[in-house]
């Protein structure tokens, strides 16, 4: 059985239908990166599988379970999630906003464990913010708070992980590590993930397979050599492209080729 489906998911806001009757089938412990332009219903989509937004009856289901009919306590324990925005409007210390994932664990007024704590600690090494511990959430740069933010996420230790764009604030290196640590959950842990990217490049490299997105339709769905062809590329994305192997992975890697751009 897929650890996700999603049949027939439609949604409009407003009169707008924003998606069209998406289907998709997501496999236990892999990594799918969501990709498309931008307005083609990539963050609806993630907000669907949330319930942050209402979808319809028997259009997403976690290991066969409808949604819909789950409370937001029992999806606090499936799904974490990494949103695109993630300013935090509170003056909380970096480790009391990681320690908030494990509320779903807690009682009432319970205080976290020392095992909580621990959890908090691995995490926050996992993405290099443990020396950031007792500063201000409001004091971070924006790629400090998204990593902290992305711990968050970490702690809950759930089977899935939903993420938005989490790479958008990040330097090369930061890029390749929050990457390299999503995986290993992955993989380790058999944790699937779901992430919105915008850079072709990053998740040909990550992914098992790429979802892409136009115009609230799924366009293509498969491993990264199977989506990202030159002609797929430059449909969706309305640019001229060329697609290269990438000489150390194999892998395709794309090569926009903007109007300012000259051959050599
Ligand atoms: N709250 C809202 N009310 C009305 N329309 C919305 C709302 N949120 C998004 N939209 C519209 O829905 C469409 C899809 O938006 P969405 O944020 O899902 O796109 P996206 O693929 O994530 O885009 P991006 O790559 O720019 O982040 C866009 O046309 C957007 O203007």
């Amino acid at each position: 059985m897929p650890h996700i489906t999603v049949k027939d998911l439609r949604f409009k806001y407003g009169e707008e239908t924003v998606l069209d009757g998406l289907n998709l089938d997501i496999q236990r412990g892999k990594f799918y990166s969501i990709l498309g332009p931008n307005g083609c219903g990539k963050t609806t989509l993630l907000k669907n599988m949330l319930k942050i937004l209402e979808p319809n009856k028997n259009s997403i289901f976690i290991e066969g379970n409808d949604i819909y009919n789950l409370s937001t306590k029992k999806m606090s324990r499936l799904v974490a999630s990494v949103p695109q925005d993630t300013s935090v409007d509170f003056d909380f210390s970096v480790l009391d906003i990681v320690l908030m994932g494990r509320t779903p664990y807690l009682k009432s007024f319970e205080l976290e464990s020392e095992k909580d704590l621990q959890i908090a600690k691995e995490a926050m090494e996992m993405t290099d913010t443990l020396r950031l511990k007792d500063k201000s959430i409001k004091n971070l740069s924006g790629g400090e708070r998204q990593r902290v933010i992305v711990a968050r996420a970490i702690v809950q230790q759930t089977n899935i992980l939903l993420l938005d764009e989490p790479i958008s604030h990040l330097d090369i290196n930061h890029q390749v590590g929050l990457l390299d640590t999503v995986a290993f959950l992955c993989k380790e842990r058999e944790i699937t993930v779901s992430a919105v990217l915008h850079d072709i490049n990053m998740a040909v490299e990550y992914s098992d397979y790429i979802i892409l997105l136009n115009e609230g339709c799924v366009v293509a769905m498969g491993t990264p050599k199977e989506v990202i062809k030159k002609e797929i590329v430059q449909r969706v994305y309305k640019m001229d492209c060329c697609v290269i192997e990438n000489p150390i992975t194999g892998k395709p890697h794309v090569i926009p080729i903007g109007k300012g751009r000259r051959a050599i």
